[in-house]
Order: structure tokens, then sequence, then C-alpha cells
């Protein structure tokens, strides 16, 4: 007979939206999150045998993101999936492992008159900024954070020359062009023994992500870059740098192709090399670089 190999089950594409208003200022502040959970456990025999008496709906597993989301503070993102992860092992001793995913989408507070605006917002981009964390029974929670969706683009300051070359290379190489990635970017926590541990010290997530954030985007403007590849390792290296309590960081960044059109057929007119202003952006095929980076 076969058996199950292994088995996680939840609800996804939970969305959430929470506001805190200070009562002071009247100053209100919103998230707007999408939540995925799943649940691990001695929960086969829902496959095997139609045992439902081992599944918590994925219903109540929506519940419970909104009652979370309720109870405790949203942000940072690390802490309230720290909860939420938590709950499900304190709560069902059936469950080993909880799995949460949270995507933060940006609403960014208006300028109205030069001033910021008490209760309006507006979305400047599709970054959002991701964590996943999982609790798991007697190994307590490991917490991943990242950005994703952060499109960038440089003009000039990108090179890509002395790859391999033979039977199967067309690509000229190239001493100036443009470079533009989708930034995947994630640093992984040494694990938390706890929620209180997560809690303790809780400004280093906030910190992180401005920081990655940061050193991405001042890497990606001022590296003259020699490749995709080395530009990430850059940026990875600072990340470690400046979150002392990550120990892995990982980019993977699509290669964004802008190609040259030639235009001399038109009139002789010159648009490649140095004379290149009118291009060609490409949505496929994309190169796609990958990389962690550990403390060694
Ligand atoms: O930065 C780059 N890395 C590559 O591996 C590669 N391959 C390619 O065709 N263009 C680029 N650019």
């Amino acid at each position: 007979m076969p058996s199950i190999a292994s088995a996680r089950y939840g609800k996804d594409n939970v969305r959430v939206y929470k506001v805190h208003r200070d009562q002071e200022t009247g100053v209100q502040t919103v998230t707007e999150m999408t939540v995925c959970c799943l649940l691990e456990g001695e929960i086969e025999t829902s496959y095997t045998e139609a045992d439902n008496s081992v599944v918590v709906a994925t219903d109540s597993i929506k519940n419970t993101i909104y009652i979370k989301a309720k109870e405790h503070p949203v942000n940072p993102p690390e802490l309230y999936a720290a909860y939420l992860t938590q709950h499900f092992i304190d709560t069902y001793p059936h469950i080993t492992s909880a799995h949460v995913k949270v995507i933060v989408h940006r609403w960014t507070r208006m300028t109205v008159d030069g001033a910021p605006h008490p209760h309006s917002f507006f979305r400047d981009g599709q970054e959002t900024r991701n964590v996943e964390a999982t609790a798991t029974r007697g190994a307590g929670i490991t917490i991943k954070s990242g950005i994703v969706g952060l499109l960038v683009l440089k003009s000039t300051g990108s090179a890509f020359h002395g790859f391999v070359r033979d039977e199967y290379t067309s690509l000229p190489e190239t001493w100036d062009r443009i470079l533009s990635t989708d930034v995947d970017c994630s640093w992984t926590w040494a694990p938390f023994a706890t929620v209180a541990a997560v809690v303790d010290g809780v400004e280093r997530f906030d910190k992180a992500w401005e920081s990655a954030r940061a050193i991405t985007m001042k890497t990606f403007a001022l590296d003259e870059s020699a490749s995709v590849q080395n530009t990430m390792y850059k940026m990875s290296q600072q990340i470690l740098d400046a979150a002392p309590e990550t120990a892995v960081v990982g980019y993977s960044l699509p290669n964004k192709h802008y190609f040259e059109i030639d235009l001399s057929w038109h009139k002789g007119m010159k648009n490649t090399g140095k004379d290149a202003e009118v291009y060609a952006p490409q949505s496929g095929p994309n190169g796609l670089i990958k990389c962690e980076v550990a403390r060694s």
C-alpha cells in the first residue's frame, strides 16, 4: 500500500487589512497582507482513511489568521508570523509544524499640501515585504524575511565581458549596457527558541528590512557592475554585515534584457553602440541568476 511521503494543508490567499488609530494624534496607520498558513503533523489518516478527526478545518485556520491579527501586532510581519505559527503548535498536540507566509503590500502615506496625510495612502509599486516562518514542535521557530518585486533599472554602469566564447556563443561582449532586474532578496535568521526570543529585540526585523532595501538600491546604483552575479554577491555580503543575526542572504534576480535596435536600414539612421538611444525591452526569455551567501 502506498503511504503518505509528505503532507501539509491549510488556507492560502487570506487577505487581511488592519488599521491602527492613534487616539491622541488622530493619525491612522494601515497594513495590508496576504497570508498563507499550512499545517503538518499526524494528519496522514485524513488522506488515507477519510479520518477528519485530525483535520483543523482550513476555514478555522482562516479564522485564526484574523483573530491573531486582532490579538497581536501585525508589525513587524516576522512577529505576527511567529505568533501565528506558535499558536497552532500550542493548540493542537498532533500538529508538529506550522508554516506561515505573510506578504505585506505597500500602502505609503500621501503627502498633501506638503504634509503627511493622517489617513490617506497610495500604492507606490508592486514591491512586497515577505516573511516565511515555521514553528516546529521541539525545534523553535525559523524565520526568513525578504523583499520581492522591487523593479530597478540603471541606464549605464554595467558591463558583461570575458564570458565563455565557443561555437554556441553569439552574444557580443559589452562594456556599457542597461541593467534591469526585479529584486527578490531574502535573509534567513538564526533559529529562535521561542516566540519570546522573537519578541526580544523585535526592532531587528524592521532594521534589517530597511538595510537590505537601502543596500540593494545603493549597490545597484553605485557598483560598476561586471555581472549580475558579482553585483548580487556584493549586496549579500553587506546585508550579512548589517544584520548580524542572519545566517544566509539570498538573491534571485532576473536579467531583464533591453536589446539595441539596428535602424541603419532607414536612411542610415545611427542607433547602435554609442549612438543607441531607442531600445526594445524584452519580456522573455530572460536570464535568471540566483545565489545564497552564508557566513564563513
Ligand atoms: O550579468 C550577466 N550574467 C550572465 O550570466 C549573463 N549571461 C548573459 O547572456 N548575459 C549575462 N549577464
